[in-house]
């Protein structure tokens, strides 16, 4: 079932969960996909839960179904340290959610390893972070009845052909309803976004659907730059095109990319969509 508003998903442990646990979706070796890191091999961590529900969600068995196994800190730092590699992305879900990511972070700094930490951008924690990778959701992210989560059969939706079908269960109609109005309330919040940009090396990477995306991009930088007190370069802002497969990122790139072009932004593929279409654990 899907998780009701109010609840990221993760919060029931059983009794033999490890105090010091993160539930864990998956945990592989990749290239980084996304942002100026593009193309660095990486081990990825993806904790399960998340505080939003965007509708094109490509992590749906972490947000709209989460799915995981508790694992204690130590046997996941144990299992970053089988892989050959000195950089590790910790994702989600929404990884800052979980305490126990404070001690994973602090764990992989005392082990001298670049950490980027993939968020929405709603909550800042005091942690270790080499690279805040932070993609605030714009209003064309928000799931309503006529944009279902994507992982969904949405054969009544606008655009059934298509949407695929990823899942085996979906949430009902109402679910989705409460979460238009829980993810439109909690998707921006300036003082966590302003946090972040002070305190940790930034990038700032928007997931454009359409054109209409970029005017709300340029009223947050505004009122972002506006708030905080540290300088936030257009070079550190990235726009990313919507997409979960090849063929739809061969739809939108082009458009993205000029859009970047014309607005002095940087653009980043996803390098993984482009290498390994939509193959788990890539
Ligand atoms: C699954 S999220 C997990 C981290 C965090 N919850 C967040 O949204 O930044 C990882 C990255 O994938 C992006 N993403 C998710 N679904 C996407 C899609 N359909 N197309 C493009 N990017 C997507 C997010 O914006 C984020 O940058
Ligand atoms: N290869 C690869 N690169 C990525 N960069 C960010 C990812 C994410 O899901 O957060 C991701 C991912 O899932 N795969
Ligand atoms: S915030 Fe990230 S993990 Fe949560 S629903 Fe949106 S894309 Fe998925
Ligand atoms: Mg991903």
């Amino acid at each position: 079932m899907p998780t009701p508003p109010g609840e990221s998903g993760t919060e029931h442990k059983s009794d033999s969960t490890p105090t010091n646990a993160l539930p864990i979706n998956e945990l592989f070796y990749s290239l980084q996909g996304e942002g100026r890191l593009a193309g660095v091999p990486s081990v990825f961590v993806r904790t399960s839960g998340c505080n939003l529900r965007c509708w094109f969600c490509d992590s749906y068995h972490t947000s709209w179904e989460p799915t995981h196994a508790w694992q204690s800190v130590d046997d996941v730092v144990a299992e970053i340290a089988g892989h050959d590699a000195d950089h590790v992305v910790l994702t989600g879900g929404e990884p800052l959610i979980h305490d126990a990511s404070v001690d994973l972070l602090d764990r992989l700094d005392a082990l001298d390893y670049h950490v980027t930490v993939e968020t929405n951008g709603t909550i800042y924690r005091d942690a270790p972070i080499d690279l805040a990778s932070v993609s605030p959701k714009l209003a064309s992210s928000t799931p309503t009845p006529e944009r279902p989560p994507a992982g969904v059969d949405a054969s009544d939706g606008p655009d059934a052909a298509d949407v695929e079908t990823t899942a085996d269960t979906e949430p009902s109609p109402d679910a989705v309803a409460a979460w238009t109005e829980r993810h439109e309330a909690d998707r921006i919040d300036l003082d966590a976004l302003a946090t972040l940009v002070e305190t940790y090396d930034t990038q700032l990477k928007f997931v454009v659907t359409d054109e209409s995306d970029l005017d709300e991009i340029t009223d947050l930088l505004q009122n972002l730059r506006a708030r905080a007190t540290t300088p936030i370069p257009n070079g550190d802002v990235l726009l990313m095109p919507e997409g979960t497969t090849r063929d739809a990122l061969d739809e939108h790139r082009n458009r993205v990319a000029q859009l970047a072009l014309t607005h002095g932004f940087r653009y980043t593929p996803r390098l993984h969509v482009d290498l390994w279409d939509d193959a788990a654990g890539r």
